[in-house]
């Protein structure tokens, strides 16, 4: 006898960061789900992205923690890594998120897992192994895959990408990066922290969407680690001879390595899942969705990494949890919500660490007649000095006024400063906001509050002030 029709109300297609957050709050209002995943449970971030890219981060500034003791007066060593125990590191943290996005897990909650790839077969119908699933709404959520340009050479060439670069057996000697984006100037201060000599080559500028400002700062923290990096540089072709692996670039130079990370951006991961059966448009940037999430078929749902167009925003886990968000708001309580645009930080989780939220310099004076932009140096707080954490900045626009329009930090625990910033971005605060907010002394909050005070600054000494003052001690 064959398997019924399952008819959920909704049918969420990866199990990833965005099919998760919708299957688990869709279950929790107590909506009959039916969640389809082929592949490791957690998706990309679990596995092979988040997760083990920042454990190995961790690890790699253990190691630096051992070069940088002697200013504390501690003496400072040459780290030994143990790779196989730095690997079971990475594999233990994963291990211990895992549970959270079981199987077992889901199905607690009343999610129907079906462990199986999916495919619809028209508007309405999708095939999950041997399931045949009619549901009322759909979602897709899945992800991407590492893109690999067409560069001569690389497809006959071993490379690595995110999907296999936590499982190394060994540390390579000498890595080779292609693409100078978060992947890429992640992995090449965790690989250099943790022994390997590393190689960044990145056809344009490095972290080419943030403020260069900004990055200034990261590239000369990842020279001093003794990161070798090639911006600006394209590489022409690529091979495998007896001296390794050879990047020939277009300026003459060669570049040798003992591997290759091929870190140059994504691509949807559609293939195979009947979107044209499915009456939804897909193009090179992905699933094309309305600003609601919607595609083209209204009961169907892009989310997450593998959403496109103009309205999807920035490839990243909170984006993907955001996107369920606003799926669960508009499939089941039927209400409408756009996604964020402007209130999204971004993170770079490299040491400094780099985070950014709304508009920076170049934007604001698009939009803006009139802007400020308002900086203080991490060098300038007290808690920096104590952790020797001096190196960094953050810098503040605002109107004239002082409504706050977006902020970039560099330095240490940016990535938690920042959301400070992504409240006032997302609430239009201005600085008078932060100027009376009380901020725990010593903390390195204090950077923030400084940057907005001093908004302030020459008003001290405005003789409007100085002629309100003595009015005001006229009267005793
Ligand atoms: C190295 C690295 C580090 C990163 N670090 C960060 C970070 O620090 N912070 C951050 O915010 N973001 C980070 N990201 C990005 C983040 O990993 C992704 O944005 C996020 O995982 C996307 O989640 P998703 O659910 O959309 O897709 P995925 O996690 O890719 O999930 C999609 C799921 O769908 C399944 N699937 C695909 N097709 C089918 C099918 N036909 N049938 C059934 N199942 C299918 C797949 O097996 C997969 O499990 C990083 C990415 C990488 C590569
Ligand atoms: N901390 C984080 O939030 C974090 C960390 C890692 C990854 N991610 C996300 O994962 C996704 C993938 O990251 P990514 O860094 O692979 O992609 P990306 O698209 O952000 O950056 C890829 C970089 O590779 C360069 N590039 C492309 N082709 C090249 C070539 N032929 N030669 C040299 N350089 C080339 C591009 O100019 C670009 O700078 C992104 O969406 C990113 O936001 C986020």
């Amino acid at each position: 006898m064959s398997d019924p029709v399952l008819k959920p109300d909704l049918c969420v297609i990866g199990a990833g960061a965005a099919g998760l957050s919708v299957a688990s709050v869709a279950a929790a209002f107590g909506v009959p789900v039916v969640l389809v995943e082929r592949g490791r449970m957690g998706g990309e971030c679990l596995n092979v992205g988040c997760v083990p890219s920042k454990a190995l981060l961790a690890a790699a500034e253990a190691a630096e923690a051992f070069r940088r003791a002697s200013p504390f007066g501690i003496a400072s060593a040459k780290p030994r890594v143990d790779w196989p125990r730095v690997r079971a590191h990475v594999d233990h943290v994963i291990a211990a998120i895992a549970p959270n996005d079981s199987a077992a897990r889901y199905g607690a909650m009343g999610v129907q897992v079906i462990r199986a790839e999916a495919r619809f077969t028209d508007a309405r119908t999708l095939q999950a192994g041997d399931a045949t699933v009619r549901a009322r709404r759909y979602v897709i959520a899945t992800g991407s895959v590492p893109a690999v340009p067409p560069i001569p050479g690389l497809a006959e060439t071993p490379f690595l990408t995110n999907d296999t670069l936590f499982s190394l057996p060994a540390r390579p000697d000498r890595l080779l990066i292609l693409g100078g984006g978060p992947v890429g100037v992640e992995m090449a201060q965790a690989f250099r922290r943790l022994g390997s000599e590393v190689v960044l080559v990145e056809q344009g500028a490095l972290l080419g969407k943030v403020d260069p400002e900004l990055t200034a700062h990261l590239a000369a923290a990842l020279e001093r680690d003794g990161v070798e990096i090639h911006a600006e540089t394209a590489v022409e072709s690529v091979s495998s001879g007896p001296q390794g692996l050879v990047l020939r670039l277009a300026n003459g130079r060669e570049l040798t390595g003992s591997h290759l990370l091929v870190a140059t951006g994504r691509r949807v991961n559609t293939e195979g899942l009947g979107l044209e059966a499915a009456g939804v448009d897909v193009d090179p940037s992905g699933i094309l969705v309305d600003a609601s999430l919607r595609t083209r078929n209204k009961r169907i749902y892009g989310i997450g990494d593998c959403a496109g167009g103009p309205h999807a925003g920035d490839r990243l886990t909170h984006m993907a949890n955001h996107h369920a968000g606003l799926v669960i708001r508009n499939a089941l309580f039927r209400l409408s919500g756009k996604v964020e645009q402007v209130a999204v930080p971004r993170v770079i989780y490299t040491e400094p660490e780099l985070a950014t939220v709304g508009l920076d310099e170049v934007e604001a004076r698009k939009r803006h007649k009139t802007i400020r932009v308002l900086r203080w140096p991490y060098a300038e707080n007290d808690r920096a000095q104590a952790e020797r954490l001096t190196a960094g900045e953050i810098k503040v626009i605002t109107t004239a006024s002082g409504v706050i329009l977006g902020a970039g930090i560099v330095g240490a625990r940016a990535g938690d400063l920042v959301t400070t910033w992504t409240l006032a971005v997302k609430k239009g605060l201005s600085v008078a906001d932060l100027r009376d907010l009380i901020v725990p002394y010593p903390t390195l909050s204090e950077v923030s509050k400084r940057a907005a005070v001093s908004f302030y600054a020459g008003q001290t000494r405005g003789p409007m002030v100085r002629r309100v003052l003595s009015v005001l001690r006229a009267f005793g």
